[in-house]
């Protein structure tokens, strides 16, 4: 199976590049699409940015893909119940996209599109730190699945 991770969000910070890659190294069939942030300037129209942006991660997702969207209003799962996810998905699924938005959040056309919601947590994560904890999330469920001492319970 394949994930795509979708995330709204270019050049980033060598911190989260390092973050990213310490997980995704790991994890095999792992691909970071990133969507261009663009420009807050002062009088910039949030909500048409937010559409645009969303525009481009829906046109992101691979063909028959099966599609989450990172909300902190999604469902939680504990690691374990992520495993269980992760290993239906690898059953029923060619390829798997996670989306993030940006500053302003998934536009609802991104939430519409998605199948299933995932909350990390009730709390407001910064965009760029939520593909690292996705990636770190993902590793851990694959190293239970396969068995791997990285997770201990
Ligand atoms: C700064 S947050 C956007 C906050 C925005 N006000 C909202 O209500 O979605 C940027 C993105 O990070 C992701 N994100 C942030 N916190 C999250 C959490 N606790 N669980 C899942 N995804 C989260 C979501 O994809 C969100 O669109």
């Amino acid at each position: 199976m394949h994930i795509d991770l979708i995330c709204v969000g270019q050049k980033m910070p060598t911190w989260v590049k390092t973050g990213f890659n310490e997980y995704a190294k790991r994890l095999p069939h792992l691909n970071l699409i990133e969507i261009p942030l663009r420009k807050r300037s002062k009088n910039a129209d949030l909500a048409r940015l937010q559409r645009q942006e969303g525009e481009h991660t829906l046109a992101a997702i691979a063909q028959g893909a099966y599609v989450i969207a990172l909300d902190e209003r999604g469902q939680v799962w504990n690691t374990v119940q992520l495993a269980e996810q992760f290993t239906y998905w690898m059953r029923e699924y060619n390829t798997v996209a996670l989306l993030v938005g940006g500053p302003e959040g998934l536009s609802t056309a991104c939430l519409q599109r998605a199948q299933q919601r995932w909350s990390l947590s009730a709390l407001t994560l910064p965009h760029q730190l939520v593909r690292i904890v996705v990636a770190e999330q993902l590793y851990r469920a694959w190293s239970i699945i396969n068995n791997h001492p990285y997770h201990r319970a």
